[in-house]
């Protein structure tokens, strides 16, 4: 079972440091928008050099050739998983993974994010099918300009695994033990269905992050995660 990666959404190097001093064991991390604009590539070198895996969640969406431009940057900081949005359109996610040709580093593209319900897809977006459809599509649509996989929600993850296969990565945020706030997220579900719904991975942030001890939340999750409760 792939370790749950948890989303370092901190705002400082220092920050990092103290959260990452609770664990003896090589982690699987997210680095995101809030940390990386803050702290930038120096600061995905110091956690590679601490021997954690590292999802650089930029979530690039512009033109092909900017995002082909941007990604042969992100290849050579050679961490091992990153994502642009599908909505970008077919021929941007291709220019993507060109982006990264020659590098080991895995590419996956955000469907709906797990912050949308599907009436705010619809008045947001005016796209007028269901959410799991539009999922589906965007799922369907990166697998055809070779990406690795996905991000979705637990909701969609065993649809896309039947129409993608299941060696297409579905990486789900919006992860919630059944007694944590649900937040700014709208599709949520708890590591146990992750697991039954076919996730590949899963992100959890807040709930590791703002727990009182997250050594011991990561614990907990992970454990049900893997199935051992
Ligand atoms: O690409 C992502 O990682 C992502 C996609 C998505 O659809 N929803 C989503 O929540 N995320 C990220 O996953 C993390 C979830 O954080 P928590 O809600 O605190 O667990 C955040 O860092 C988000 O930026």
């Amino acid at each position: 079972m792939n370790k749950p990666i948890i989303a370092l959404d901190f705002a400082s190097k220092q920050q990092v440091e103290a959260f990452l001093a609770q664990f003896s064991e090589p982690l699987f991390v997210k680095v995101g928008m809030e940390l990386y604009f803050q702290e930038g590539p120096e600061l995905v070198r110091f956690i590679k050099s601490q021997g954690h895996s590292i999802f650089l969640d930029l979530k690039l969406h512009d033109i092909p050739n900017t995002v082909e431009s941007a990604m042969k940057g992100l290849a050579n900081l050679g961490v091992d998983l990153v994502n642009v949005h599908a909505a970008g359109g077919l021929e941007m996610m291709k220019a993507a993974k060109r982006g990264l040709a020659g590098s080991e580093t895995k590419l996956i593209a955000v469907t709906q994010l797990t912050s949308t319900s599907e009436s705010q897809m619809h008045e947001d977006q005016l796209v007028y099918v269901s959410l799991e459809e539009s999922v589906l599509h965007y799922a369907k649509r990166a697998m055809q300009a070779g990406l690795d996989g996905v991000v979705c929600s637990v909701l969609e993850a065993e649809a896309i695994g039947e129409a993608c296969g299941q060696n297409f990565l579905r990486v789900t945020p919006g992860i919630r033990p059944a007694t944590v706030s649900v937040d700014d997220q709208k599709r949520v579900a708890t590591p146990a269905q992750a697991r039954a719904k076919g996730s590949t991975h899963i992100v959890v942030g807040r709930a590791i992050t703002k727990a009182e001890n997250p050594a011991d939340s990561y614990a907990q999750i992970r454990e049900e995660w893997s199935g051992k409760f």
